[in-house]
């Protein structure tokens, strides 16, 4: 079902202390601040050795979940310096961002080993935060629809029905990403309408209604009202703002 969600990829930041600080003020601000029935998911992705602990540290209501920010797409075995969804599944982890413009770029991931990696990430039980977006120079060529049509039926729509129920998708332009150059909230609309009538094609209206498309660039508590105003932004996948209590509660806020 199409949730409203907001969350927060830490990328390689903290130490072991400044996470579970940071985690501490974002639950107390959050829980304090944010009230009333419009419910936002919030997805917190620290590093994989923060993760056990993170974990315990969020409070057991339905509003907090644990994310990973990439999985291996074996299962288990010698595979030094891996970490395996079922892993992840077993310290308390719901989410697993995948496909990031960062692993595709400095770690070559391409749409088969993510086409692996999905398939690993939906059999342990998890839930797939599937990255896509252009670069700036796709997007001055005109070529952005084409681009992200291809990542989306080359790396996702290879699932079935029921695999991509699970699926969350955050569109991400690269040129967007810690650059402080946002999109506007009409160019992530008319990229999000346009995944979503991609997702009707591939599978059904269903099926597109009920997916969250989250923005993801330079998304910061100024931007965000704005951005999730759209019908089609369902929230956000953050960055550096997230690294700041503050400017992640107010992003939270801003539904
Ligand atoms: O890559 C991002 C989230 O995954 C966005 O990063 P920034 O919010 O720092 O631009």
């Amino acid at each position: 079902m199409r949730k409203n969600i907001v969350a927060g990829n830490w990328k390689m930041n903290t130490t072991y202390q400044d996470g579970l600080a940071l985690v501490s003020e974002i639950t107390n601000m959050v829980q304090d601040e944010v009230t009333g029935p419009n419910e936002v998911q919030v997805v917190i992705c620290p590093p994989f050795p923060f993760l056990a602990a993170i974990g315990k540290q969020l409070p057991a209501s339905s509003r907090f979940h644990l994310g990973a920010q990439n999985c291996s797409q074996k299962e288990s075995g010698a595979y030094t310096g891996e970490v395996s969804a079922k892993m992840l599944e077993s310290v308390g982890c719901e989410y697993v961002i995948l496909g990031h413009s960062e692993r595709r770029q400095y770690f070559r991931e391409d749409d088969e080993l993510l086409s692996q990696k999905l398939k690993a990430v939906l059999a342990a039980g998890l839930k797939p935060i599937f990255c896509v977006g252009e670069s700036l120079e796709t997007r001055e060529a005109d070529d952005t629809f084409t681009f992200i049509g291809k990542q989306l039926q080359d790396g996702l729509f290879h699932l079935s029905n029921e695999e991509f129920e699970q699926v969350v998708i955050a569109y991400e332009p690269i040129w967007a990403i810690g650059t402080g150059k946002t999109a506007t909230s009409a160019q992530a609309q008319e990229v999000h309408a346009f995944i979503r009538e991609q997702i009707a094609r591939a599978y059904d209206a269903e099926a597109a209604s009920n997916t969250s498309i989250l923005y993801g660039g330079s998304a910061n508590a100024q931007n965000a009202r704005e951005l999730f105003s759209q019908p089609d932004v369902d929230g956000g996948l953050i960055g550096g703002a997230s690294l700041k209590s503050r400017d992640f509660t107010e992003i939270i806020k801003s539904f």
